[in-house]
């Protein structure tokens, strides 16, 4: 027997060896983790976060080991938002008006997430209203260009907590931006693109705002002007302020001006005392 037959055979034995090592300890591993503990009724109290922790440390290896094929996925979604130089914004707009699609309510390809979020933050504002929809306020901003944005401002801090029954405070403006990156990660095609951009309220707003915005505007204690605005929970005593620069945050979202049917959320919340089928079935 030759020197080299040997070397292979052993280079054989130790694969072979190591391969079964490999199986057996992940066909182990798979088989141990693969109860899930029965779904817990959540109590909807501080806890829930540690809750979430403890059931995240506790799901099967399948769910911790990243799958390969999701990486290239991963690759073209992260570059999708790329904001590669705009030269023309009009052509932007024009492309995201005349989007038909079966698949997408916005363009999705080559770019053009990452091309539409720039050109909703470098557009200047032409005008200013109220956008009148909807129980929380918020803003209609007209761009040069034409395209409309919604805006809704900031109330809170990021990691201000509401205490509170379920439709306590307002809503929160970074749930619109999670919202659509959390939709692009899931390949929903159906969500407005958003942005959180800041709006100066002298240079941005007053100077553009239309007659009927003007009249919702009231200047605070401070002699800063604040405003309330027109939706059917907007008060005059419960306005947006500019920081100390003199602008608003919020969340910018893609308007779109098209009618569509609507379907109503069967996960949507009860505006009584009666509990929706999804609150009282842990199966729904
Ligand atoms: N991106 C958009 N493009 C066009 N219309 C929109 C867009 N977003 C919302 N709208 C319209 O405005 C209405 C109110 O929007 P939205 O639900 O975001 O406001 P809201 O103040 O949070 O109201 P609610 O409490 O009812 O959810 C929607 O029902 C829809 O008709
Ligand atoms: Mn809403």
């Amino acid at each position: 027997m030759s020197v080299k037959y040997i070397i292979g055979f052993s280079i054989f034995l130790i694969v072979l060896v190591a391969c079964n090592i490999y199986f057996y300890y992940n066909l182990t591993s798979v088989n141990k983790h693969v109860i899930l503990s029965a779904p817990r009724k959540v109590e909807a109290t501080s806890s829930v976060h540690k809750d979430i922790i403890d059931h995240v440390y506790n799901l099967p290896n399948e769910y911790k080991v990243k799958n390969p094929n999701f990486t290239p996925l991963q690759r073209n979604l992260v570059q999708s938002f790329n904001a590669s130089v705009i030269n023309n914004l009009k052509s932007v707009w024009n492309y995201v008006d005349e989007w038909a699609d079966d698949e997408s309510l916005f363009p999705h390809k080559d770019g053009a997430p990452g091309q539409i979020l720039q050109a909703m933050r470098a557009s200047q504002i032409a005008l200013v209203d109220n956008a009148p929809k909807g129980t929380q306020l918020k803003l209609l901003l007209l761009l040069e260009g034409k395209q409309k944005l919604l805006f809704k401002p900031k109330r809170y801090n990021l990691t201000h907590i509401i205490n509170g029954h379920i439709y306590a405070g307002f809503d929160r403006h970074n749930s619109e931006v999670f919202a659509y990156y959390l939709a692009m990660v899931l390949n929903f095609k159906w969500v407005a693109p958003v942005i959180t951009r800041r709006i100066n309220i002298d240079q941005e707003i007053m100077r553009l705002a239309t007659p009927g915005l003007k009249k919702t505007m009231v200047k605070n204690e401070g002699g800063r002007l604040c405003i309330y605005g027109k939706c059917y929970y907007c008060k005059i005593n419960e306005t947006v302020c500019p920081d100390s620069n003199g602008e608003l945050e919020g969340a910018a979202i893609l308007y779109l001006d098209k009618q569509f049917r609507i379907h109503k959320s069967p996960w949507r919340r009860s505006y009584n005392s009666k509990k929706m089928e999804w609150e009282k079935d842990n199966d729904f």
